[in-house]
């Protein structure tokens, strides 16, 4: 599904936190959303899962105003993971995993079906916490908190999946998997992430925003020039080779360290 952010602003309390966005998404692709802190990312994924609305400007799904459709709907083709997610929920792990297939319950009183069970069941699996069905979301660490969260988004089988730091809480191997796993689902994704390299090696595309304003588009490697990693970031970037697999990594300095060659450090 094509995602379409047109002149999109949004104000909370007469504050203008991001201005004239636009950003496209092509069916399949993973969109990544990078930036500083408080560059307005998570503002304006908000915005995307609806718990914001534009003061000007529409997102379109295949061309329709998500803001005009009604609530169901809507969550029928989007999922969110919410930055925000450290809601705590008092219920079992099955319970916050079910609550995915809700916008596909027909009315209020839809009772679960075979399938919606077996729906959450490979959900689980899929991030790799069956084992944790039967435990109460309180009770899991951060991790497992978040791979639940991951679970339930899949549960709902959006055609659009809005992820805001997913792998918040994960480990190395976990932020790989999580990521892989995205990758591999089919929906359009757009997804906030801090770690660049990550964002370079499992987005598409890549837009940088700053100020509430996007600054550049494009390939990731283009995009994340050590210029724009200097103006934007105020970090010195190396590019380096995976000496394996031969992909491009970004190392960093702060823009003010007096950086020695590594002849003399070691002596
Ligand atoms: N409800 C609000 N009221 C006032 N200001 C807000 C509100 N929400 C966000 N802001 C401000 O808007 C700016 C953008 O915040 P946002 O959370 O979108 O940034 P971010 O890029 O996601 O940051 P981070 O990387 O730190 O998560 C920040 O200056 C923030 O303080």
């Amino acid at each position: 599904m094509r995602i379409d952010i047109e002149d999109l602003s949004v104000e909370v309390a007469g504050a203008r936190l991001v201005q004239d966005i636009r950003l496209h998404a092509a069916p399949g692709q993973v969109v990544g959303l990078v930036g500083p802190n408080g560059s307005g990312k998570s503002s304006l994924l908000r915005c995307v899962y609806r718990a914001l609305r534009p003061a000007a400007g529409a997102v379109r799904l295949d061309g329709e105003d998500l803001h005009g459709m009604d609530a169901q709907a809507g969550a029928r083709l989007l999922a969110a993971l919410p930055q925000e997610s450290s809601a705590e929920f008092d219920f079992s792990v099955a319970e916050v995993v079910a609550m995915g297939r809700l916008p596909h319950r027909r009315g209020a009183i839809g009772r679960a079906s075979a399938e919606d069970g077996r729906i959450c069941e490979r959900a689980l699996d899929r991030v790799g916490a069956t084992h944790l069905t039967d435990r109460s979301f309180l009770t899991l660490s951060g991790g497992e908190k978040q791979r639940v969260l991951v679970a339930r988004a899949l549960a709902q089988q959006p055609r659009v999946l809005v992820l805001d730091e997913p792998t918040n809480h994960l480990d190395i191997a976990q932020q790989l998997e999580v990521l892989a796993l995205v990758r591999s689902l089919g929906p359009t994704v757009l997804v906030a992430l801090h770690d660049l390299n990550l964002a370079a090696r499992h987005c598409d595309v890549l837009y940088v925003i700053a100020g509430g304003r996007i600054v550049a588009s494009g390939p990731p490697h283009d995009v994340l020039s050590p210029d724009l990693l200097a103006e934007i970031f105020g970090v010195r970037a190396h590019r380096v080779r995976h000496p394996r697999t031969g992909a491009v990594q970004l190392l960093f300095d702060r823009l003010t360290d007096d950086v020695r060659p590594i002849e003399q450090t070691n002596r």
